[in-house]
């Protein structure tokens, strides 16, 4: 059969490093053909976690940000052809999501921008390529996030039983599907992100390797019911969030009342509020359907042992498991979810759920970026 290919990347909140993954839409279900990650430069990660810590950058930083964004992405991209010996021209499109460095969606000018120079992904690679997945939604009144729930429901969606499928990045989202329903889908909050910051800033380390070091202290529960207290999570959907509210000096106003705190209880009980803010609209769902329940968990979060066994602990009528174990790696649900937007756009089809996302109808998403020669990724 002939093969169709398409390539999705993903740098996500947690600014650890680029997800390339090579999808084949040519039977269904597609399957992932190969994936890497390519960590951040360290001078780039840098730039950018300033940049999402308040916001604040010049014209000149800004669009140099974008160049080299688009530099790096195409680098991955070629880096990745050439190791598993692929030609550009076997590639249909690339789905490339940007960086995301500010999302906004409520108030009086909604906006979402992710940087990154798609033309030259696009003259780099000698691929087409697709970007831009966010604002359309948002020109229809949506969040513009989440955007993977569609492909969850593709992917993971069972008649028999009730399929939560829970991505813990920097941020985390949940997809709920029931048959027959419309999928529900949305930021449930923080996911590794203050985690993360909060190791990095006590003891230099980008993350806490199977959460070990939350493991080796206590939950404040005062802290947590202070952490819980947060206004977004009890918010109704459509709702989409980000590092721009979840950050270190959110954390630090929290704590101001806790100062005896050990380092290592903050992390205990920013773990415990990692794992609760998603149980807490696990456990309503409870009372709303009586299938068998799964919970399939992915993104980063999936590999932190600790925190998967306070999913098992808290969830005791719950399949608690892994993307992994029901046929897509975990690391690369949401590049591989990328390629399945590029495809669809390709398709003319429209790739965004009005009852996740809130926008008005469902519409084709991404703006196409084509490759040199001129010849029309409608044509291949
Ligand atoms: N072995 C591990 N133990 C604990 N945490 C881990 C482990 N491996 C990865 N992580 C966490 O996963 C994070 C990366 O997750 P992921 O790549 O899914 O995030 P992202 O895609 O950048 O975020 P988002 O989905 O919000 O855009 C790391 O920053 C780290 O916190
Ligand atoms: C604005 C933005 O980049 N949002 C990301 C982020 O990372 C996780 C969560 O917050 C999710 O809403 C979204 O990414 C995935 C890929 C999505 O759109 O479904």
């Amino acid at each position: 059969m002939q093969r169709n290919y398409y390539i999705g990347v993903m740098s996500g909140t947690s600014l650890d490093g680029v997800d390339v993954a090579l999808m084949d839409f040519s039977a269904s279900p597609a399957t992932l053909i190969a994936a890497d990650v390519t960590p951040f430069p360290a001078d780039l990660r840098e730039k950018l976690t300033a940049l999402l810590r308040d916001g604040q950058t010049d014209l000149q930083q800004l669009g140099e940000l974008d160049h080299q964004l688009g530099l790096l992405y195409a680098d991955c991209i070629n880096a990745f052809l050439r190791k598993h010996n692929i030609a550009p021209e076997e590639v249909r499109a690339v789905g490339c999501h940007g960086q995301t460095v500010w999302h906004s969606p409520q108030g009086r000018f909604p906006f979402t921008m992710q940087l990154g120079d798609m033309n030259l992904v696009a003259a780099k690679t000698g691929i087409t390529v697709i970007g831009d997945f966010r604002r359309k939604d948002m020109a229809y009144g949506g969040q513009g996030a989440p955007l993977v729930p569609a492909f969850h429901q593709g992917l993971f969606a069972c008649a028999e039983r009730l399929t939560v499928v829970l991505n813990i990045g920097g941020i985390s989202n949940i997809s709920v599907l029931i048959s027959n329903r419309p999928v529900i889908g949305y930021d449930t909050g923080v996911g590794n992100a203050l985690m993360d910051s909060w190791i990095e800033k006590h003891r230099g380390q980008s993350y806490d390797k199977n959460g070990e070091w939350a493991q080796s202290g206590q939950v404040n529960s005062e802290l947590l019911a202070e952490l819980l207290a947060e206004p977004y999570l009890t918010q109704a959907p459509p709702k989409s969030t980000g590092r721009e509210l979840f950050n270190l000096a959110w954390l630090d106003k929290k704590l101001a009342k806790h100062t005896a705190l050990s380092a290592q209880d903050v992390q205990a009980t920013l773990a415990e509020f990692t794992a609760l803010s998603t149980v807490l609209q696990l456990r309503a769902l409870e009372e709303d359907c009586a299938l068998p329940r799964l919970l399939l968990v992915c993104g980063g979060g999936a590999k932190n042992a600790f925190l998967m066994s306070r999913f098992r602990q808290l969830l005791p009528h719950w399949t608690v498991s892994s993307t992994g174990e029901f046929g897509l790696d975990e690391d690369y649900v949401e590049a591989a979810a990328f390629a399945w937007l590029a495809y669809c756009r390709v398709q003319n089809l429209p790739s965004n759920l009005p009852s996740v996302t809130g926008a008005k109808s469902a519409v084709v998403l991404g703006v196409i970026y084509p490759k040199a020669s001129g010849e029309s990724v409608f044509d291949m």
